[in-house]
């Protein structure tokens, strides 16, 4: 084979991660190559993710509000017993935005014009610690061609968990890799797990008139009042949630799948697994060759998203921590820019990334929930503060009273974090995500001027009602007023 071609920057996979890394790497005058294994670039995110559950769940509001919202706002016609959802026009959006994306973002021309050498259906593996290998065909074992660079940038992504339910491998099941690609929905749905996946999935089907159960926890990582809220109007559409982890399963004659959780004994047409993601496949990397250490469950990086081998950084979802498209691209910049720059910046902790689950309405939540936040300060540090949207009046106008905002606030009215579970929560929580990030009280909040009547009209109330509480408690403020304030003869 011919001798290496190099570079400065190779980037292993072609996800948000990774997208994001050779694009910086280029842009900042690195000689970058992008490999990918499969035959189109995007990742989890543009094919099996974000985009095609965002997507579907689009189509399935558009049938919520026809069946059970436009009637009572005054439109009249709509024969609700005659909705039904045209499968293969879901399909047809979902594709029409994935393409959209791909053109626009994704795709080979878009990265060559950024700079970057792309390999499509190139599987990289390590010769040693700066020499990788390409290969390609059906068994990805035959040899393409070998890369020397001075830097390497793993963003190889996750795959599917299956969890230890008994009989799972002897029945035919979903994932999110193959759910949105289905001929046709089935007439009823088990899902297996309440994480993001699971709850957006749920809804989403259910809405499409799928007859759904969800097996688990139902939004595992939110406060108690934010299940309660969710598990709720989950339970009014009709929804079954079942609250016990799925032991076993198998197939029933005639059809279907018969489910075991708990006490519970639940029959379904499909079954859906959304037990989770892992990193997977790392060893066909081979990185012992190039001494990079790692662990089933991903591969350790530093702050600086470095592995033990300096000039080897991961990214993302291989890194086997929060799973996040907006997260592995911020990551995927960060470390392509300590590469070329040559100075290490850190990457963000934990309490510092926003998540946002759309389901409607969506569940947003910014820096520590409040369960979090007493776990790591003690009880006596935090408290919550709370509008329900049934006092917030745009969302009166819109129907849309259910949810509510939690700002969580530190004894010396520093903000720490927020859930926000209304529609759109993930825009008005922005706005507090960049408070936490900023170390603000909500005194900042309070005293900037919000539109009437925007959702986050209400951040500002909430936040005034803080700040007024604390102006009345201020003994200077009391001091000022009674040597030179007004003489008032309201209630004392
Ligand atoms: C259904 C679903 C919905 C989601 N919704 C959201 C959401 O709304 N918001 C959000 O922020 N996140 C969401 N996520 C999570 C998000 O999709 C991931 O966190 C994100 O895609 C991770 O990006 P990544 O670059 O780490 O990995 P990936 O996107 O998985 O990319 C990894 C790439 O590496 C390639 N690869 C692997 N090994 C090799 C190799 N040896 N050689 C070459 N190429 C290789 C793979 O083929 C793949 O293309 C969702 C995920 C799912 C499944
Ligand atoms: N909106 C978003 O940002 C979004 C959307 C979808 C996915 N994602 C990301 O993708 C990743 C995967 O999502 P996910 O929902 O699959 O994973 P998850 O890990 O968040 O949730 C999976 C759930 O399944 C449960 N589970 C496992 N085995 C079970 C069993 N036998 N019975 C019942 N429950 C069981 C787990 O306890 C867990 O609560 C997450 O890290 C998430 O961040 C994000």
């Amino acid at each position: 084979m011919a001798a290496p071609t190099r570079y400065d920057v190779v980037v292993v996979g072609a996800g948000s991660g990774g997208l994001t890394a050779a694009k910086t790497a280029a842009r900042f005058g690195a000689k970058t190559m992008l490999v990918e294994r499969l035959p189109r670039l995007g990742g989890d995110c543009t094919w099996f993710g974000c985009v095609p559950s965002k997507a579907l769940i689009r189509c399935a509001h558009a049938f919520h509000e026809a069946r059970s919202k436009a009637q009572l706002l005054g439109v009249e016609g709509i024969e609700t017993e005659k909705l039904q959802c045209n499968w293969q026009k879901v399909k047809e959006h979902i594709k029409s935005c994935q393409d959209f994306i791909y053109k626009e973002d994704d795709s080979p021309e878009v990265l060559e014009t950024a700079g970057v050498t792309v390999r499509v259906g190139c599987h990289a593996s390590f010769l040693d610690s700066k020499t990788i290998q390409l290969t390609s065909g059906d068994t990805g074992a035959e040899p393409v061609e070998t890369v020397f660079a001075e830097h390497f940038i793993l963003c190889t992504g996750a795959s599917p968990v299956l969890p230890p339910v008994k009989g799972l491998e002897d029945v035919p099941f979903l994932t999110y890799e193959t759910i949105f690609d289905l001929d046709a929905l089935p007439s009823s749905l088990c899902i297996l797990g309440g994480g993001p996946i699971g709850a957006e999935l749920a809804q989403a089907m259910q809405r499409f008139g799928v007859q759904v159960t969800l097996v688990g926890k139902l939004m595992p990582r939110e406060d108690e009042d934010v299940r309660g809220v969710m598990t709720e109007i989950f339970t009014e559409e009709g929804i079954t949630v079942v609250a016990a982890r799925a032991d076993s399963v198998e197939r029933v004659e005639g059809g279907g799948l018969l489910l075991r959780a708990g006490d519970r004994e639940l029959r379904c047409a499909a079954l859906l697994v959304a037990a989770g993601r892992r990193p997977q496949n790392l060893e066909k990397l081979k990185l012992e060759r190039a001494q990079v250490r790692w662990t089933k469950d991903g591969i350790p990086v530093d702050q600086k998203l470095r592995s033990n081998v300096r000039h080897i950084m991961a990214v993302g979802d291989c890194l086997g921590g929060l799973q996040f498209t907006h997260l592995a691209g911020y990551q995927g910049a960060l470390a392509a820019f300590n590469c070329v720059q040559g100075i290490q910046v850190k990457g963000p902790s934990g309490g510092q990334v926003p998540r946002c689950t759309f389901t409607h309405p969506e569940v947003a939540t910014v820096g520590l929930t409040f369960t979090e936040a007493v776990t790591q300060l003690g009880a006596v540090r935090v408290s919550a503060r709370l509008r329900r949207l049934d006092h917030v009046d745009r969302a009166i106008c819109e129907y849309e009273t259910r949810g509510f905002i939690k700002m969580v606030v530190s004894s010396s009215g520093l903000l720490l974090g927020a859930t926000v579970v209304a529609p759109n929560a993930g825009e008005i929580a922005s706005e507090l995500g960049l408070a936490v990030a900023q170390k603000l009280k909500l005194q900042a909040i309070a005293s900037c001027i919000h539109a009437y009547p925007t959702m986050s009209f209400a951040l500002q109330q909430l936040a005034a009602e803080d700040y007024y509480a604390s102006l009345q408690k201020s003994r200077t403020l009391r001091c000022l007023r009674s040597m030179c304030g007004p003489r008032l003869h309201g209630a004392r």
